[in-house]
């Protein structure tokens, strides 16, 4: 679609010609059945961010704000399925990948991408949840980097995940630059690496675009509620590329996006809650 002047009606967007211009974005990922990670807050952030959201589950989770009680993984041909049904119809402006759980289902997810020629792809290198539950299979880190790094356009990676993938330790920034530039190599076109891990009261979120770094600085927020703030941060940067921002522009936004959802916390659950995905209004 091409860039034009617009304005939001009723959440959808309206063009200088009075138009309607709905943006679709496709997120293919696990279901957090407490609503707070996974597709679930993909959807949800596309929707706040008047982006239309659609979904190919790769892997339904029993989980909440106490942890994760059980991964029944789709079989992939499920999974090829609800993605082929997608294309056939409603091509997305923009591809989310989270939970991907085994080296099949990575295959399968590679090849669809690159069978339907989906380019403004976001992937979320989901490994482990909050609770130490693990979200991709051990031996399937070779293969998520191998089939889905060449295919990012975009990698959201925390820290520990950059270090597995990099097999390198980062302790300092010096070290979070030179593991951005390792996966840039690897194929990644903007690595988007996340700085919520950590005890720093200032959080550091990095973009390498191959050439120079980008900060987007911010107060950590002392809290326990902090469940779902990879799925919705990388979503946020899905949505609005979906709407044709540039990738500075998407972070910018995905940075206050999940700042908000933070700040202003729902304190539902037991345990470590969900992020509030009404809070940012842009
Ligand atoms: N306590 C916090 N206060 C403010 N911002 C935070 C906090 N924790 C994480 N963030 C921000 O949230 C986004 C996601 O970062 P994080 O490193 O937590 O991702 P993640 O590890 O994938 O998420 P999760 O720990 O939920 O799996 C980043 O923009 C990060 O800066
Ligand atoms: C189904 C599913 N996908 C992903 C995550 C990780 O979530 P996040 O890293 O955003 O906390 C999760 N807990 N459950």
């Amino acid at each position: 679609m091409a860039q034009m002047m617009f304005k939001k009606q009723s959440g959808y967007i309206i063009n200088i010609w009075g138009e309607s211009m709905v943006y679709k974005a496709l997120t293919i990922a696990g279901s957090d059945s407490g609503g707070g990670a996974g597709i679930q807050a993909d959807l949800k952030t596309f929707h706040q961010l008047h982006v239309f959201g659609m979904s190919a589950i790769t892997a339904v989770t029993a989980q909440n704000t106490l942890g994760v009680q059980g991964i029944y993984p789709l079989p992939v041909e499920a999974v090829e399925k609800q993605i082929d049904s997608i294309a056939v119809d409603l091509s997305p402006d923009a591809i989310k990948t989270g939970m991907l759980f085994s080296e099949d289902m990575i295959e399968c997810v590679a090849y669809k991408i690159k069978q339907h020629r989906w380019t403004r792809v976001v992937v979320d290198p989901v490994m482990i949840a909050k609770g130490g539950s693990r979200l991709l299979k051990q031996e399937a880190v070779e293969a998520l980097q191998r089939h889905m790094l060449p295919l990012a356009y975009v990698l959201t990676p925390n820290i520990p995940e950059a270090e597995v993938l990099t097999n390198m330790r980062i302790d300092t920034l010096e070290q979070r630059k030179e593991a951005a530039k390792k996966l840039h190599d690897m194929g990644v076109r903007y690595v988007v690496m996340k700085g919520g891990h950590g005890e720093e009261n200032e959080l550091v979120d990095l973009l390498y675009d191959g050439e120079q770094f980008y900060e987007w600085k911010s107060k950590r927020v002392h809290t326990k509620h902090t469940h779902g703030t990879g799925c919705t941060f990388a979503a946020a940067i899905t949505a609005q590329l979906a709407k044709e921002k540039t990738i500075y522009e998407a972070v910018d936004v995905a940075k206050r996006f999940i700042q908000a959802a933070i700040e202003q916390t729902l304190q539902i659950g037991g345990g470590h809650g969900p992020t509030n995905h009404w809070a940012f209004h842009e």
